[in-house]
């Protein structure tokens, strides 16, 4: 917690706060992979950006620190895990109205105020995606789970990266648990 606001580093030591995310520890988790990678990192680096599927996820904090994490379905890639809610960019959107849009389809809370955090091409299971991870620091409404999965918050130091997909995982490990992005909210 070195580095954050002292109130900030009160709440994340706080463990009553733990008690309104649901545990994990309580939860069935089964990580059902998706398709097998067929393209490298180097040959999805290489596709034209209009030849790859743009998806956009938010990462949201409260005011005590707590991230919003959503469960994916089951029948879809990654089915059961946890994710930053989002999704598919429609083909007349901008990032920032698929966010809109996508936060209220499936959280029904209307967000502002982003900001691209990081980055990444992935092998999706039908087509290849461009995944753009973005804080998203103003949110109206209270968070639930709009297409009835699982919607909670979770501590930061609760989260554990390997329940993510992969390129989730490679932002939680370098962006969110270095609580970069944290310092800035609180401070404004
Ligand atoms: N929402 C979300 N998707 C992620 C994350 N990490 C990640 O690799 N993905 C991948 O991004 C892809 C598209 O996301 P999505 O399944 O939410 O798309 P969507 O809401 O438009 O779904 P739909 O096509 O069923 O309407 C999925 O293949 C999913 O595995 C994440 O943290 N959140
Ligand atoms: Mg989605």
């Amino acid at each position: 917690m070195d580095g954050l606001p002292k109130e900030l580093g009160d709440i994340f030591t706080n463990n009553s706060l733990s008690q309104s995310a649901i545990s994990l520890e309580e939860q069935k988790f089964n990580v059902v992979e998706g398709a097998q990678p067929f393209l490298t990192q180097e040959e999805l680096d290489l596709l034209p950006i209009d030849q790859v599927r743009h998806v956009v996820c938010g990462v949201i904090f409260n005011e005590y620190g707590q991230v919003l994490v959503a469960r994916r379905r089951a029948g879809v890639d990654y089915a059961n895990s946890l994710e930053f809610p989002g999704g598919k960019v429609e083909h007349h959107e901008t990032h920032e109205e698929a966010l809109v849009r996508e936060f209220e389809e499936e959280v029904g809370i209307t967000v502002a105020n982003f900001k691209l955090v990081y980055d990444k091409r992935v092998n999706g299971s039908s087509e290849p995606f461009h995944i753009y991870f973005y804080l998203i620091k103003d949110f109206f409404g209270h968070p639930y789970g709009v297409e009835g999965q699982e919607v909670f918050w979770l501590n930061v130091d609760e989260i554990d990266y390997n329940r993510f997909p992969p390129a989730t995982q490679i932002l939680i490990q370098n962006f969110i648990l270095t609580n970069e992005y944290l310092q800035e909210i609180y401070q404004h």
